[in-house]
């Protein structure tokens, strides 16, 4: 086979598999982002995360309410204050999720080819006979013959507290099924799949606008991870929702693909969101498993092309109890890096798994392993081929800086941006070497009062593989004055040299508009 069709660089001794892994001030280019919960809500263990590499927060609102997520939220604040790592804020919403609520949190057993009904009163007590759902319309969705699938909250695959089901028949509003597998389920929630159906249940449910309008304002979250987002309808929706609440028009909104009906509409929904979440939670189950991998390649290679950022779920699950992944996981992580993902978000493990930190801290170290072989010449190629002519001018100003960055063996690039576009556009080409992405302030106004811009930029690349934000002085004019520009570019510099990742000699490139025109130039230090 030729070379060129390996994501792979070739050749690869063997003998640097031996090597040890180098540490550097970041632990990777690949974004990890965390689910916050039981076991990763205190100020010490979030210090710990964002140490090891986090650098989104997820708040998922299936689950607990926005008391408990409020006070994680003020952990994590006094986290990013201590260690001095930046972080984003992403809330998670519950959207067309079917629940199973276990008020008395009490263990309910399930025997195998034993029948159970699911009935939706939500106020009735779970049982081995009985199980309340949160949804009158599945009676209506569902035929005989189609199967259902109950596991704990977040479930890891390799727990024996999920249950497939069959749907024997339908009566009235209830739905009779016979048990495939005995099982026990545990916890307070349970998810519900039903495969391959329509469920109708809004995007947005009221209870996700309630939060977005009251947690998610006061908290002016970066990121909106939309649940089951099944058409581009949903994101415009959401979009329509979010330009109502001040700032929060700012939010960027990440559509999470989790079953077949988004995947069916992949394309359109790319074409409306800011990024993407490939839910193989979800989707994991919604697909038979021999297809799951097409999906994840067909779909990273468009979120590339796009240059919008892709979020891979569930990658270590056997972690939530053990300390290491499987080999199995273990090549996963690897294999959505060279597939192209952006970050890798982390459910189970950081919620309630028993190592969040030490989970993050194997994620981003498989995720190093994998950078440094991914084949960017070929990824770039491709990229360059995709685009086609003309060129934007400042997609070509981009693409032409991650070029030279290679060319000259430069130690970072420096970008300098205001709308997070050109930083963006940078890390669409995939650099091998970070790139700080100066985010310059500009001064704005809402009839009502005055603020800078810069801070809903600077935190939204924190989940784009490569970026590295800095937030330069508001006091600098957002005019790009040559002595503004050396001010600005001596600040990045300093700040590159005491993270490590600039030293002496390096080579730098720098991505900026002198007057009118966008340059690329390469610098070298001196000392
Ligand atoms: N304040 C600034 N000073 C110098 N160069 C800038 C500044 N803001 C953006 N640039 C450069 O201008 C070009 C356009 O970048 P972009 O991120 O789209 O910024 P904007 O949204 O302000 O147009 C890029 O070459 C970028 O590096
Ligand atoms: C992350 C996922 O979704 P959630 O945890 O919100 O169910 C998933 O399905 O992989
Ligand atoms: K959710
Ligand atoms: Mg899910």
């Amino acid at each position: 086979m030729h070379s060129n069709h390996l994501l792979l660089e070739e050749p690869i001794r063997m003998a640097s598999i031996l090597e040890p892994s180098k540490a550097s001030f970041f632990p990777a280019m690949t974004k990890i982002v965390g689910t916050l919960g039981p076991r990763s809500r205190s100020v010490d263990v979030i210090s710990g995360c964002l140490k090891a590499g986090m650098s989104v927060a997820r708040f998922d609102f299936s689950w607990g309410d926005s008391d408990y997520h409020q006070e994680t939220l003020e952990n994590l604040k006094a986290a990013v204050k201590s260690t001095k790592k930046l972080c984003a804020v992403m809330l998670d919403t519950v959207g067309a999720e079917m629940q199973v609520v276990n008020k008395s949190e009490k263990a309910i057993s399930l025997q195998q080819d034993d029948v159970v009904t699911l009935t939706p009163d939500e106020g009735q007590e779970a049982t081995s006979q009985v199980l309340p759902i949160n949804f009158a319309g599945l009676a209506k969705a569902v035929k005989t013959g189609d199967t259902i699938f109950i596991g704990q909250y977040l479930f890891t695959g390799s727990e024996t507290t999920s249950v497939w089901l069959e749907v024997e028949k339908v009566e009235g509003v209830d739905v009779v099924c016979k048990i495939k597998n005995s099982a026990t389920l545990a916890g307070a929630l349970f998810t519900l799949h039903a495969s391959q159906i329509h469920i109708d249940l809004p995007t947005l449910t009221d209870k996700d606008k309630e939060n977005i309008s009251s947690w998610g304002v006061r908290n002016k979250i970066d990121f909106l991870s939309l649940s089951y987002t099944r058409h581009a309808q949903d994101v415009r929706e959401a979009r329509e929702f979010l330009s109502k609440l001040g700032d929060l028009s700012q939010t960027q909104i990440f559509a999470k693909i989790e079953n077949v009906e988004g995947l069916t509409h992949f394309d359109e929904i790319l074409q409306e969101a800011d990024g993407i979440i490939l839910s193989r939670g979800n989707l994991g189950i919604d697909l038979p498993p021999e297809k799951v991998f097409l999906f994840q390649k067909a779909a990273l290679y468009k979120c590339n092309m796009a240059g919008k950022p892709a979020v891979v779920t569930r990658v270590v699950d056997s972690m939530t109890d053990n300390l290491r992944p499987t080999r199995a996981e273990a090549t996963d992580v690897a294999n959505a890096v060279l597939d192209g993902s952006d970050a890798i978000l982390l459910g189970a493990e950081t919620l309630r798994g028993l190592y969040p930190v030490e989970t993050i801290s194997i994620v981003g170290k498989i995720c190093a392993e994998a950078e440094k072989v991914f084949n960017q010449d070929l990824y770039f190629k491709k990229t360059v081929k995709y685009v086609g002519e003309p060129m934007t001018h400042l997609e070509s100003i981009a693409s032409s800086a991650v070029r030279a960055a290679i060319k000259v063996k430069a130690s970072v690039i420096i970008c300098f941006t205001s709308s997070g576009r050109a930083a963006r556009l940078i890390a669409k080409y995939r650099p091998t070497m970070p790139v700080i992405s100066v985010v310059i302030p500009r001064l704005k106004t809402n009839q009502l009062r005055w603020s800078f811009s810069g801070a809903f930029e600077a935190r939204q690349s924190l989940i784009v593989r490569g970026l590295f934000p800095m937030l330069a002085d508001p006091r600098h004019p957002a005019e790009s004055t040559s002595a503004t520009n050396e001010s600005v570019l001596k600040v990045a510099l300093d700040h590159g040299k005491t993270s490590g990742v600039i030293k002496s000699h390096d080579r730098v490139v720098v991505c900026q508009k002198v007057g009118d025109a966008s340059v690329v130039k390469i610098i070298e230090l001196e000392d």
